[in-house]
């Protein structure tokens, strides 16, 4: 594929430029989608769209399904169907939602039957579903994971997922090109949680915020694909829009064999490693923020408060909130002392844990569990864990695991080796924590409630919570009896010996004839593509003016899991939520809290809320939030910066968030907030006024959006009217990179145009049975 020589361009750039529909004068793009990945939590509402304007998906060979965030963990030895396995009722209504919707679109599907299945972000790249250069989505902010192969991979809200579903591209703007470049060497028992926990405690939960990051330095280069993926996983918490690695012989090793990339040694792989490799950034390319971080400063690194970018070096204490720069920072952090139940000054190595969660996105993969068991290996987790869980991310993870018998390193031990999910990450299946209960957990957020209702979280690397589990407390890995070093970092040297292989080496077999048949498709047999009747926007209420009480609020990094707590995720609709607004701020043991600002007045009948901390909305890509506070009446938020999912998500609401960075202007919105007097949002003029109409300060908001928003359209019959040019980008890309058409994979094996795989469960017979049964797609 042809990448512009003239201006020295980014990783970034480059797969961006490649994906490029259409592109408006205010900088507005329409960017096509590769792959999209949808779960059962993110997707019902967006299905439900489709269905109610009658729209189709127009790409189900490019869309991969699963069920992960609600599944239980416990032995699917006895399941004959998801409907009568998951116990609870509305965990059990998403998860068979997704499967009438997959049958209904026909979308491929990895159900609980599958081994396969597995988190979304651990099972794209195992299947190689995720390939370099692409661009991947999903309704998950961890889809950063996939930027490990050099592809530009990102979270995005429901009304998005409804919108690539329909579109099979994503109306969106150029990000900043940011670098963390990470040399020197890691020291034994540093591994690339440490080097991402690190990260974030240097430029916090908001530097990456409107930036695609791209990691590299020698560090990042020796590192293997599962390290990779596990710094990407977190390029979120660093308030990125995605993380990026350059693509390099480890990711072409990592990606031989598996069953949806183009076969080794073929012509198609040879083009494509061609053009994967030219997608490294040039020499001289220009970064808008660079930062540079030797390894050897990077030392096994734990959280202490509720926040990622709370950071310590497991050789440090807790520390004193009182020294810290600014009053809200010293509120903010006895706030966290207060949750987490520390006390400053205590060493790290002092606290005593009560269990230990392996597994998440970030940290769930075959080398994390080789890692963590080589810690473990005849040792015993100690007395006072009441529970340690190993869950694997997929359903191959943990076959691979078990045919290397770390299985029975973990059970020996006293861990519970657990089936495939994103389990006590965000505990909305049974594995939770239960109130004040400390986890040493290696998962990526340390929010309050996270884990459960006022459970306390300490993130760190797999060999870390190995430690802990064995000591009883929070321990330096590195100062444990026998250990001498991680397989993480050697796995890096070597990958040809440490990649998932048994399970790639199976299916080339199998697959060889297969994908022998994707390679050579003919360059004329377009991919079959659904295109509905374009439909005139559905519609959304119109704002223009916004006159109403506003509510002050003093807090950075509002998470979107404070906005709206995990257990009210478990809705297939979009309405309803505003009771469950701040659910553990407003209430205390079913009461209101007479404290939080949305239970006094004025402010219980809010319109706006003008929010003086940074980074309002961070964290998951809940659309639930702004459905939450656009239910309650909210419809403006007015902060110094926002989390970019979040601000997207708003806007697809019809909802107006107004990033005010200049201190007077948003202390100015601030006191008539604390004042309980109303002030005015003109839209069209771009002010916000006092009650008496005087203008406190103005405000910027892209044409694009404010045109959506002052008109009430939903951008996606807008999308759907450019069907002539999505047609031709298709083409251009069968043309250019034909390994990319998912038609192959669905025509496998199917004559006549019968799909192969029917977007149906998979039979329970494809668990746990012998090794030699065939995986394809
Ligand atoms: C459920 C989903 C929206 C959410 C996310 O986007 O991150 C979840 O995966 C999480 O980790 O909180
Ligand atoms: S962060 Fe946790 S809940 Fe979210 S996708 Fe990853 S494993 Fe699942």
């Amino acid at each position: 594929m042809p990448v512009a020589e003239s201006t020295p361009q980014t990783l970034y750039d480059k797969v961006f430029q490649d994906h490029i529909v259409d592109e408006k004068l205010d900088g507005t793009i329409l960017l096509y989608i590769d792959r999209h990945l949808v779960h059962e939590v993110t997707s019902p509402q967006a299905f439900e769209g489709l269905k109610n304007a009658d729209r189709k998906v127009r790409r189900p060979d490019c869309t991969l399904a699963t069920t992960d965030h609600n599944v239980p963990t416990t032995t699917r030895k006895a399941l004959k169907d998801i409907a009568s396995f998951i116990k609870e009722d509305d965990s059990r209504t998403q998860c068979v939602t997704l499967e009438e919707n997959v049958k209904e679109f026909g979308i491929t599907y990895f159900g609980l039957s599958d081994k396969r299945q597995g988190i979304v972000h651990v099972i794209g790249p195992e299947q190689g579903f995720t390939l370099p250069g692409t661009t991947v989505v999903c309704g998950d902010s961890h889809t950063s994971t996939h930027g490990a192969f050099g592809a530009l991979a990102f979270g995005i809200g429901t009304s998005e997922v409804e919108h690539v579903l329909a579109t099979q591209c994503l109306i969106t703007k150029r990000s900043k090109n940011m670098r963390i470049q990470v040399d020197g060497e890691l020291a034994p028992g540093v591994s690339s949680k440490d080097v991402i926990l690190h990260v974030i405690g240097q430029i916090g939960t908001a530097g990456g915020t409107q930036s695609v990051i791209e990691f590299s330095g020698s560090v990042i280069r020796s590192l293997s694909m599962e390290a990779r993926m596990s710094i990407c996983n977190m390029a979120i918490e660093a308030g990125a829009r995605a993380g990026m690695v350059a693509p390099d012989d480890i990711t072409f090793e990592y990606l031989k064999g598996k069953p949806l990339a183009p076969k080794y040694g073929s012509d198609e792989w040879n083009k494509a490693v061609a053009y994967w490799t030219s997608l490294a950034s040039d020499p001289n390319a220009k970064y808008d923020v660079d930062v540079f971080i030797d390894g050897k400063d990077i030392i096994p690194t734990i959280t202490w408060g509720t926040s990622p970018e709370d950071v310590v070096p497991i050789t440090g204490v807790v520390p004193d909130p009182e020294t810290f720069a600014t009053e809200g920072k010293r509120a903010a952090g006895r706030r966290m002392l207060e949750y987490m139940g520390l006390t400053p000054g205590t060493p790290m190595h002092d606290i005593v844990v009560d269990k230990v969660f392996i597994g998440s996105c970030t940290n769930s993969r075959i080398e994390d569990l080789r890692a963590a068991a080589h810690v473990v290996k005849g040792k015993k987790v100690a007395s006072n864990i009441k529970r340690a869980l190993i869950v694997p991310g997929s359903g191959l993870v943990k076959d691979q695991a078990e045919e290397e018998g770390l299985d029975k390193i973990f059970t020996a031990a006293g861990f519970e080796w657990r089936e495939a999910g994103c389990s006590m990450c965000l505990g909305m299946n049974p594995d939770i924590l239960a109130p004040k209960e400390r986890c040493a957990s290696t998962s990526n957020r340390n929010f309050e409630g996270r884990q459960g209702f006022q459970g306390r979280t300490h993130l760190m690397s797999p060999v870390m919570a190995a430690a802990a589990a064995i000591v009883g407390k929070l321990a330096d890995v590195r100062t444990l009896s026998e250990y001498t070093g991680s397989p993480h970092i050697e796995a890096a040297i070597a990958p040809e010996t440490t990649t998932a292989k048994a399970h790639v080496d199976e299916r080339v077999e199998t697959d060889d004839v297969e994908k022998e048949m994707i390679g050579d498709q003919p360059l004329d047999s377009p991919p079959q593509v659904n295109t509905s009747v374009p439909k005139t926007s559905a519609g959304l209420p119109k704002y223009e003016i916004l006159k109403g009480i506003a509510a002050p609020m003093e807090k950075a990094n509002v998470d979107t899991d404070a906005i709206i707590p995990k257990q009210f995720l478990k809705t297939i609709k979009r309405t309803g939520l505003g009771t469950a607004l701040f659910y553990e701020w407003r209430f205390k043991d079913g009461q209101e809290n007479q404290d939080f600002v949305l239970n006094k007045e004025p402010y219980r009948n809010a319109k706006i809320i003008v929010c003086t901390g940074e980074n309002f909305g961070c964290g998951s890509s809940r659309e639930h939030a702004p459905w939450a506070l656009n239910d309650f009446g909210i419809k403006s938020v007015i902060a110094p910066s926002f989390a970019d999912i979040f601000f997207n998500n708003s806007f697809k609401n019809g909802m107006l968030m107004i990033p005010i960075k200049d201190k007077v202007d948003i202390d100015a919105v601030h006191a008539e907030a604390v004042a309980g007097r109303e002030i005015e949002i003109d839209l069209p003029n771009q002010v916000i006024k006092d009650a008496e109409g005087k203008v406190l300060c103005s405000f910027d908001v892209e044409e694009f959006r404010k045109h959506c928003l002052i008109n009430g359209l939903d951008d996606i019959g807008l999308t759907m009217q450019l069907d002539d040019k999505i047609a031709e980008f298709e083409k251009k890309m069968s043309r250019d990179t034909p390994w990319l058409d998912g038609k192959g994979y669905l025509k496998r094996k199917g004559q006549g145009g019968k799909l192969a795989v029917k977007a149906a469960p998979v039979p329970k017979t494809n668990r746990g049975e012998t090794k030699k049964e065939p995986l394809e797609w």
